[in-house]
């Protein structure tokens, strides 16, 4: 495994780091802006040194959307964390034909939550319905739609800002509703995953809860997310799941 990751961001320097502790110190770094110190920088897939076989994108839609589709068509492997992104139904079927084309995988990262497993499982058997609920402390939502209906800075009570499909929620919010994308790809798949993204003063962290029925049964998976230093709107264990997502990619036994 050759890896290049794209975006040095808060989660792209945790995993930069990482995958440094791992033995799998990333070739390159491709960067539209500075290039962090010590790593050779480029600024597409064409400059990538010879021989990289994974991209891991962790530079958000805007990175994935620009590299990803170069990546997969010259046959190198994508790792991203944007499954938002997905909602954009042309780049989906772009990302799609060009793994098709270069005979390349992209590996969807499970983010900053959990139960994607029984999510899956459910939806063999037939899921009745899936609602995913997001709630951050307000500054989690800077930078976000939730500004343009909440004073975010003088809220005293959780409020609502968001509420729709997950499809709706991911292309609104690019950076913060990953998840609702994660939970709709597992599970009743864009259109018909309702969810709700709520400001919260009194959140001690980033609270992702996932509700959902089926001929399985049911179940309610709720996370707390310790935020990771660096950017209130990331939670930590979204950049753990890239170095594990790599992880499971190198097992001989995959979970
Ligand atoms: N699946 C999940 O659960 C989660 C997914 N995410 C996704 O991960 C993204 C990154 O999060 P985080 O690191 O905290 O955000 P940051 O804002 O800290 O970092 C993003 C980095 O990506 C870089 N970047 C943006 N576009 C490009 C591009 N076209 N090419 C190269 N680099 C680019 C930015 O560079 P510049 O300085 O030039 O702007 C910046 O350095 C989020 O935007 C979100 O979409 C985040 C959390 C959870
Ligand atoms: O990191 C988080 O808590 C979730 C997040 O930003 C996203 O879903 O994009």
């Amino acid at each position: 495994m050759k890896l290049a990751v794209i975006g040095a961001g808060s989660i792209g320097a945790w995993v930069i780091a990482a995958l440094e502790r791992e033995g799998l110190g990333p070739a390159a770094v491709i960067v539209r802006g500075t290039a962090p110190v010590g790593l050779p920088a480029v600024r597409s897939v064409a400059a990538l040194p010879p021989g990289v076989t994974h991209v891991v994108d962790c530079a958000g839609h805007a990175g994935l959307a620009a590299h990803g589709p170069a990546a997969l068509e010259a046959g190198i492997d994508v790792i991203t964390l944007s499954l938002g992104a997905l909602a954009d139904a042309g780049l989906a079927r772009d990302l799609s034909r060009a793994a098709e084309a270069g005979g390349a995988r992209l590996h969807l990262a499970s983010g900053a939550i959990g139960a994607l497993d029984a999510l899956r499982a459910g939806a063999a058997g037939g899921l009745r319905s899936v609602r995913y609920t997001g709630r951050k402390p307000p500054m989690g939502w800077a930078g976000s739609p939730a500004e343009a209906v909440l004073d975010l800075s003088a809220l005293t009570a959780p409020a609502i800002h968001f509420e729709g499909s997950a499809r709706q929620a991911a292309l609104a919010y690019p950076k913060n509703a990953n998840v609702a994308a994660a939970v709709a790809l597992a599970g009743l798949g864009f259109d018909d995953t309702q969810a709700r993204l709520v400001a919260d003063p009194g959140a001690p962290g980033n609270i992702h809860e996932v509700e959902a029925e089926g001929a399985f049964g049911s179940f309610r998976f709720e996370i707390m997310g310790a935020p990771l230093p660096g950017n209130p709107r990331s939670s930590a264990l979204a950049a753990m799941s890239v170095l594990a997502e790599v992880r499971r990619i190198r097992a001989r036994v995959t979970t």
